[in-house]
């Protein structure tokens, strides 16, 4: 666990500042590091996809613990470092890719363990990439748990219920195959930098029937809610799938849904209906 004089000693030696583009907040506080293991129940023996090592604070920890780690790092400095420190002590149980999480949300990990659906996800997210790396990630192969570190927003926006401004095409997804088992808040302080944003660990268990949407389902979803404050009914009727939706519209009617509905005010159940091909 680097300490916030080490975290700065590390960043000096290397000339690094640290990139806010890259949302490049190292964890200094050993309590949240130890936290995220606790609620992710990392044991020996686990695989764990981690996104963004940076200077290997989290990864270190999951090593010692005894897992297995696949990670995928955007930074070529932070690549660079991991590849002459923690790469050569866990040779064994560390495989770290230079490339962007949101074109590999599970980090290099091979289909055949994925497929399997025993890995964990551990990570304190860069902020920029947590909703876009999670729904590529909740396309594919579903890890049993994820335990990450968000802006507390899109923390929020995750779990929230329909109904609520805050609801959207991620909590539709997300929602559809995990709970929110537990969240734990982060003082900025436990950051270097300290980020201007509130923070907080979500750990999310897969459901025991997760339903997962076609692709094509996914992308009209996203789009009719880039259109939140329209009616439901007036925005499919200007979509290609338009036809189809028609008939979604009726069948979603005898769950008492009118074509009035703004799309954040449907359901959950509503928008399972929904399964275009
Ligand atoms: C919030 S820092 C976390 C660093 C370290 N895990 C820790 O907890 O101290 C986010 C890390 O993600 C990396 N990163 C940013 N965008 C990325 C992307 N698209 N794909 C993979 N890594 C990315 C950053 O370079 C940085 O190392």
């Amino acid at each position: 666990m680097l300490t916030l004089s080490q975290t700065r000693k590390i960043l000096a030696k290397l000339g690094h500042e640290p990139r806010k583009a890259l949302g490049q907040n190292y964890l200094v506080d050993a309590n949240i590091v130890r936290k995220s293991l606790e609620l992710a129940e990392v044991k020996a023996g686990d695989v764990i996809v981690e996104v963004g090592p940076g200077l290997g604070t989290l990864t270190q920890s999951l090593l010692e613990a005894g897992a297995k780690v696949f990670a995928i790092e955007a930074d070529k400095t932070m690549f660079a470092y991991q590849t002459e420190n923690l790469l050569k002590t866990y040779l064994d149980d560390l495989n770290i890719t230079l490339g962007d999480a949101v074109d590999k949300p599970r980090a290099g990990l091979p289909d055949e363990i994925a497929s399997r659906g025993d890995f964990k996800i551990v990570a304190n997210l860069p902020y920029a990439i947590s909703t876009p790396w999670l729904e590529t990630l909740i396309a594919g192969p579903l890890p049993k748990s994820i335990t990450v570190m968000v802006q507390k927003e899109a923390g929020d926006r995750f779990m929230a219920e329909s109904g609520t401004k805050q609801f959207g095409a991620v909590s539709i997804f997300l929602q559809s195959a995990y709970r929110r088992a537990k969240a734990h808040s982060v003082s900025s302080s436990c950051f270097h930098p300290a980020p201007k944003v509130d923070s907080m660990i979500v750990h999310l268990e897969r459901l025991n029937n997760p339903f997962c949407f076609t692709p094509v389902s996914r992308k009209v979803i996203r789009r009719i809610f880039t259109q939140r404050r329209k009616q439901i009914g007036g925005i499919v009727r200007r979509l290609d799938e338009r036809e189809q939706l028609e008939s979604w519209l009726e069948e979603i009617a005898s769950l008492g849904i009118s074509p009035q509905s703004r799309p954040e005010q449907v359901p959950l159940e509503a928008w399972q209906k929904l399964t275009l091909e």
